[in-house]
């Protein structure tokens, strides 16, 4: 498949912007835009974090493995995934196979400047402290080092951010 073909991965921590950035990007680029997060909330009718309490994380796993498997080969989407899916060694080897994926990255500084506005969203952070959370955000920057484009967020808004990843997207 043409680079230009495509479709793009975003990752990175959750609270980077993969949602926000994603929608902008699709919207500038006129392309469809799918968030799995999203996608299994309308399925289940709840949020993310009502499924993980009901069904439990696991089930959430499999539903977010099967949903990218199959989303990855088809061309031209843009697609934001949830900061665990890389967790998953079959997500990552289908999107870094199939897909150009972005990672949206964040100093932890950044980051917490964030977190009051995700903190009771993500069932992940849920009953943490704010040691385990920055242990937790170093610990998964090991399974994003392998991306095809790395994007700096820090005091950036998120409109600006979306035009350099068109920019940068047009040079590979
Ligand atoms: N570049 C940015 N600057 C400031 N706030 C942002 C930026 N990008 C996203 N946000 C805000 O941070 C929060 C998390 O964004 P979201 O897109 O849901 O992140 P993710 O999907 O990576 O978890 C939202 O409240 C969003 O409005
Ligand atoms: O990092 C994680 O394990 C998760 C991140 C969330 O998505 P965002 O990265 O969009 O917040 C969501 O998929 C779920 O709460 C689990
Ligand atoms: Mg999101």
């Amino acid at each position: 498949m043409e680079n230009r073909d495509k479709s793009i991965v975003f990752i990175g921590f959750m609270g980077v912007g993969k949602t926000t950035i994603g929608k902008i990007v699709a919207s500038k680029l006129n392309r469809d835009f799918i968030d799995i997060d999203e996608v299994i909330e309308k399925e289940y009718s709840m949020p993310v974090s009502e499924i993980f309490t009901k069904f439990g994380e696991k089930v959430f796993r499999e539903r977010e493995k099967s949903l990218i498997t199959s989303l990855a080969n088809q061309q031209q989407k843009i697609i934001s995934v949830g900061g665990g899916a890389f967790l998953q060694e079959e997500i990552r080897q289908t999107c870094l196979g199939s897909c150009t994926v972005i990672l949206l990255d964040l100093s932890l500084d950044g980051w917490k400047d964030r977190l009051d506005l995700i903190i009771d969203s993500r069932p992940v952070l849920k009953g943490k402290s704010v040691e385990e959370m920055e242990e937790l955000f170093y610990k998964r920057q090991d399974i994003y080092i392998n991306h095809h484009l790395k994007i700096s967020t820090d005091s950036r808004d998120a409109n600006e951010i979306a035009d350099q990843i068109i920019d940068e997207l047009n040079s590979i």
